[in-house]
């Protein structure tokens, strides 16, 4: 049973198809030889019959009157049947009175048991049939049974035998020719089912293959299939489209998503990594970016430096005008600074009206330069809102990174003092605090290398 699970789908059509034809064929064929030598058996026994029906009677008065050439003339005329091999006449005491060809010579005694009915055994090629010979009185119209003899009638007596034997030779030749040719019909028609069942079994085995196979990648996660589309049957035909239609709607999503799924990913990493009013990267990039100048200036001598920019007076524009100026300003200073500054240099918004400055491969003067060039702009910057103007000036804390340091947080805390000194001794100045070793950079000594006061 479990051998009978494993045969493919294709064996399988095969098996359904040909077994039963196998069985058909085998079951005519050997009835059509059975019907076939049945009856030329039957035809041989029916010619030898009517042979001796025809001698007994005739050779009547030969063996009355003794007559052997007479009886020999009469074999003559029976050997010129078909099949007819030999012949012999007997008298009433089994006394051999003529004969014409090789025949079994036999004995009275089995020619006396031919009255009761028995065949005498002949050799294979020879079928003998034996009639007994009766006075006038025979009834003309008396049957023999092939093989066999008949009684004699009620007050007739029986004079003698006749013997004829046939050839089955060639009756045997007719019965091989007709086994031949049915097997050969058989084997063809088998042949020919078996190529008809053979491409049928592929027509619908292939289809399914290919479905099988499309659906394996399907489920492998290869979505981008499309199986060929060669099913001659109308319904595997609509099988193999329909797959490959559902197949392309399932890619074609299945891409749609991705796209939709990658948007709102690079959306969201964008999100998580700037200031959605002037898109400028957020806190979180600017503490990352920090790390990595640090580790930059220790490893590969790579110094920098950090600039906090806190924007001075920013307050009034809220409150003068409301919110929305506000913003229009945070937008157009994140601008300016842009502008102002190195390619390889970082701008962040880190709070409010806060701005942090990562310099890059930069030197103490230039990143104080730069600084300053910063300050000045902000402090030129004028801000038209409505029929209103505001000048603002920002108070910008440095500290350089050259290397010594190892935690970003005593950069951080350093460049916040600083800030904070800066706008403590009156805003709109630029305050560098250094940050040595042993310091634990909570009570910075600015020094202000600029410091122009706006009023
Ligand atoms: N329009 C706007 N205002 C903001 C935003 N974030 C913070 N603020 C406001 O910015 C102001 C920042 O406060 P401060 O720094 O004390 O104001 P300031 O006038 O600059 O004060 P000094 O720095 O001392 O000169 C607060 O009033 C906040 O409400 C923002 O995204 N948009």
């Amino acid at each position: 049973m479990r051998r009978l699970a494993r045969i493919s789908l294709h064996n399988r059509l095969l098996l359904v198809a040909l077994l039963p034809a196998a069985l058909l064929a085998t079951l005519v064929t050997a009835l059509v030889l059975y019907r076939g030598t049945r009856t030329l058996d039957q035809a041989l026994h029916d010619h030898g019959n009517a042979i001796v029906s025809f001698l007994a009677p005739a050779a009547e008065y030969g063996v009355i009157a003794g007559n052997r050439a007479t009886l020999a003339s009469l074999l003559e005329a029976a050997m010129d049947q078909r099949e007819v091999s030999a012949g012999a006449i007997y008298n009433e005491q089994g006394v051999l009175l003529a004969s014409k060809g090789r025949f079994t010579v036999l004995e009275p005694e089995v020619l006396h048991t031919v009255h009761q009915g028995e065949v005498p055994d002949t050799a294979p090629e020879i079928f003998a049939v034996i009639a007994p010979i009766v006075s006038a009185s025979i009834n003309i119209e008396d049957e023999f049974q092939a093989g066999t003899a008949a009684s004699p009638q009620e007050g007739t007596r029986t004079i003698g035998w006749v013997h004829v034997e046939l050839d089955t030779r060639p009756s045997a030749r007719e019965k091989n020719a007709i086994i031949g040719a049915s097997l050969l019909l058989v084997v063809a028609g088998l042949a020919v089912t078996g190529l008809i069942a053979v491409r049928l079994a592929r027509s619908v085995s292939r289809p399914v293959a290919g479905l099988v196979q499309g659906v394996e990648q399907m489920a492998a996660g290869v979505l981008d299939v499309a199986i060929p589309e060669h099913a001659t049957s109308k319904e595997l035909a609509a099988l193999e489209h329909g797959f490959n239609t559902m197949a392309r709607a399932i890619s074609d999503n299945q891409r749609t998503l991705q796209t939709r799924i990658d948007d709102a990913t690079a959306l969201l990493a964008y999100q998580a990594q700037h200031d959605p009013l002037t898109g400028l990267p957020n806190r979180r990039v600017f503490e990352q970016k920090l790390e990595e100048c640090v580790a930059a200036s220790r490893r590969a001598g790579d110094h920098g430096a950090l600039c906090f920019i806190d924007l001075d007076r920013f307050k009034i524009v809220n409150d003068t005008c409301g919110h929305a100026a506000g913003d229009d300003l945070l937008m157009r200073i994140a601008l300016l600074i842009q502008q102002r500054v190195r390619e390889q240099d970082i701008v962040c918004r880190i709070g409010g009206d806060e701005f942090a400055l990562i310099l890059r491969a930069c030197s103490r003067v230039d990143a104080l330069r730069l600084a300053e060039h910063l300050r000045e702009g902000i402090a030129a910057f004028e801000f038209e809102y409505q029929d209103r103007s505001f000048s603002i000036g920002a108070s910008i804390g440095m500290t350089y990174i050259d290397g010594s340091q190892i935690d970003p947080s005593e950069i951080l805390i350093a460049a916040d003092a600083a800030c904070y000194e800066a706008k403590r001794s009156g805003r709109n100045q630029v305050v560098e605090y250094v940050v040595r070793p042993d310091d634990n950079a909570t009570e910075p000594p600015p020094q202000g290398i600029s410091g122009e006061h706006v009023s």
